[in-house]
């Protein structure tokens, strides 16, 4: 049974606040679960396909709630970055609505525990144009997905340039905060980082996808959100047994299976790794079915440049992915495929016209491809284990700590589908 304690006055407060606001609740409230924060709880047994909550549109935070007058002093920004600006500088009069919310929300201190963006520079490292330190003389000790770099060899040069947006994680979430920092204080010099980047933060946390029906999805789909109250208190899990939904009205969240008093409802906030997460919400959970390694710049020292040229060609460049439940996917093996066949046979081969490849010859060359990442687990631990040693601050350590646990992960990703290659 799960262990969870009462959440605390400010919640309750609120709790009666969303119900005025047209919130209903069925069997659910807020409660406190040991390294999650808040969470959702169970009240009673719960059916299958019950609604368990639903928020209308008029409780919800969204760029429509913005007076013009606000919005119009900005010459563009991004609605993450306006949401921010709203909660940082609009007036007192339109935020008194949200008092109550706010008050249940996360501290800043919480985000610079968890969020890398937050973090020391030593521990952040990676490939962003915002970066004080040069890459090259601190060790990475972020994920690769997250840093967009390697301890234990340097990127080859690509042929082609190519949108690897699991790759290269906290330096395109440096770029979106900058990006709106710098559009909020050409408006308001004044602004405090510290304000802004909390508001920015509990927006990119806690928002929802937000599009009325019919609408096109934004280019950047980081600009369909909204911040749905209550609802936010539900916990991410991969595969959350909770049905969510927009109609334009109400945002509803359906029961998928049968939930017994007590126990914790999560929602899925998407298939997103651990490196994902870890940037984006904070955390790195146990179990993750979408859990991923990318081995893009690995496989890519292995080829030649009119190598390269032939798998963009033949569209297989980029994007080599290994999972737990899957091991290396098909574009990984008919990157392999290539370094075990002539030139002819491969053609062949992915155009289904010529014999597959002998699988021992191809999972040997995938094998070696995962070994090099489990080098950089290796040299990633070793270095963090050391760093930990002669850290003094608590805080800090705590970091190390829970980039050891990812890194931990990343090594069992490695040799579970090593093994399962055999
Ligand atoms: C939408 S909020 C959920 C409510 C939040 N736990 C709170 O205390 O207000 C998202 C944040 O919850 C935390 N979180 C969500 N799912 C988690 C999980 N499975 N394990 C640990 N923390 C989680 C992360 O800090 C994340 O940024």
């Amino acid at each position: 049974m799960t262990t969870y304690s009462p959440p605390g006055e400010e919640h309750a407060a609120f709790t009666q606040w969303a119900v005025e606001q047209g919130i209903e609740m069925n069997g659910v409230e807020p409660a406190r679960f040991p390294g999650r924060g808040l969470g959702m709880v169970a009240t009673k047994k719960i059916e299958a396909n019950e609604v368990m909550v639903s928020v209308p549109l008029s409780a919800m935070l969204t760029v429509d709630c913005i007076p013009p007058s606000f919005i119009n002093l900005f010459n563009g920004i991004s609605n993450h970055g306006l949401l921010a600006a709203f909660l940082t500088h609009g007036d007192t009069e339109s935020l008194k609505k949200y008092t109550l919310w706010r008050a249940t929300w996360p501290k800043r201190q919480d985000f610079e525990d968890g969020m890398p963006v937050l973090w020391p520079e030593k521990l952040r490292v990676s490939n962003s144009k915002h970066h004080v330190s040069p890459a090259s003389t601190t060790s990475i000790a972020l994920p690769p997905s997250a840093s967009g770099l390697w301890n234990t060899f340097r990127k080859k040069k690509l042929v082609e340039e190519y949108k690897t947006k699991n790759q290269n994680i906290l330096a395109q979430q440096e770029q979106r905060l900058q990006s709106a920092w710098k559009d909020v204080v050409a408006v308001f010099p004044d602004t405090d980082w510290e304000v802004y980047s909390y508001h920015w933060l509990i927006v990119n946390t806690r928002s929802f996808f937000y599009l009325m029906p019919g609408e096109d999805v934004p280019e950047d789909t980081n600009d369909a959100m909204a911040l749905v109250p209550f609802a936010d208190y539900f916990n991410h899990r991969d595969d959350a047994q909770c049905e969510v939904g927009f109609d334009g009205q109400k945002y509803t969240f359906q029961a998928t299976k049968s939930y017994e008093k007590g126990e914790e409802i999560y929602m899925s906030y998407g298939p997103h790794s651990n490196d994902l997460l870890l940037v984006e919400y904070g955390f790195c959970p146990e179990e993750n079915g979408s859990d991923v390694l990318y081995l893009d710049d690995i496989i890519f020292r292995d080829f030649t440049t009119a190598e390269k040229e032939e798998l963009l060609f033949q569209q297989y460049y980029g994007d080599y992915q290994i999972t737990i439940d899957s091991g290396p996917c098909f574009r990984t093996e008919v990157a392999a495929s290539m370094k075990c066949m002539s030139r002819r046979e491969w053609r062949n081969y992915i155009q289904g016209r010529g014999a597959a490849p002998n699988t021992i010859k191809v999972n040997n060359v995938i094998r070696d491809w995962i070994e090099v990442y489990t080098k950089e687990a290796n040299f990633a631990i070793n270095i963090l284990q050391a760093v930990l040693k002669a850290e003094t601050e608590d805080s800090t350590k705590s970091k190390i700590q829970a980039l050891v646990g990812r890194w931990n992960q990343i090594k069992h990703l490695c040799d579970q589908t090593t093994l399962n290659l055999e």
